[in-house]
């Protein structure tokens, strides 16, 4: 199994995948690893999303994570239907010491330094960055990263393709995350295929 670190560093942007229509899943997921962006975090937000991840994980050079995780029996479930990395809107010591256990690579959210603390204290140094841009965007993740020089971040919320190149040039940020790659609806394979790449394309 992979680090999250490494899952971090597949691609700039880990698209956020809200999936309403099961039969969405495989052809997003292809259009998607097609145009480069290979580790996809499906949202526990509807009740496809765990068939979504099972469907998904066929398709290959896709890494399917779970995200939307906010308990123990959400995380359980995740791992259950396969997901390869885990994703969470925050940190609650309760979760965190399941993804621990379960040894499955985790990506809490923290919106302050108490969080990154408290994330710390568990032994934890990746985090999403989350509502990045309401949480007082770049100029704010730069002010908490300053003490915390061992935290890597994946800054999550409001970024689009105008401003991730920004985020990502700053040495904290090993990716962000973003539903602009991955419109609702019945997927436009060729139009999400160039959305990926463009994302590929916006590490400075
Ligand atoms: O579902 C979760 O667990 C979340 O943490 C929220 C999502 O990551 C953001 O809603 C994506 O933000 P946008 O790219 O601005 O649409």
């Amino acid at each position: 199994m992979s680090d999250i670190e490494t899952i971090m560093r597949i691609a700039p942007v880990v698209p956020v995948i809200v999936i309403e229509d099961l039969a969405h899943a495989v052809p997003l997921a292809e259009a998607l690893v097609a145009g480069g962006l290979r580790a996809l975090e499906v949202t526990l937000r509807t009740p496809q999303a765990l068939d979504a991840i099972r469907a998904m994980k066929q398709v290959k050079g896709a890494i399917v994570g779970a995200g939307t995780v906010t308990n123990v029996e959400e995380l359980e479930d995740a791992l259950e239907a396969g997901s390869e990395f885990i994703v969470s809107p925050g940190l609650t010591e309760p979760l965190a010491r399941a993804a621990i256990r379960h040894n499955v690579p985790f990506l809490p959210g923290i919106a302050n330094a108490s969080d990154i603390m408290r994330g710390l204290d568990l032994g934890l140094t990746h985090f999403k960055f989350f509502p990045a841009m309401a949480a007082g965007g770049l100029p704010a993740l730069k002010a908490l990263a300053a003490p915390f020089s061992q935290c890597r971040f994946c800054p999550t919320g409001g970024i689009s393709p105008e401003n991730a190149g920004e985020w990502l040039a700053f040495g904290p940020v090993l990716c962000v995350g973003g539903s602009w790659v991955a419109p609702k609806g019945a997927p436009d394979k060729a139009a999400i295929e160039a959305l990926a790449r463009k994302a590929v394309g916006l590490r400075p």
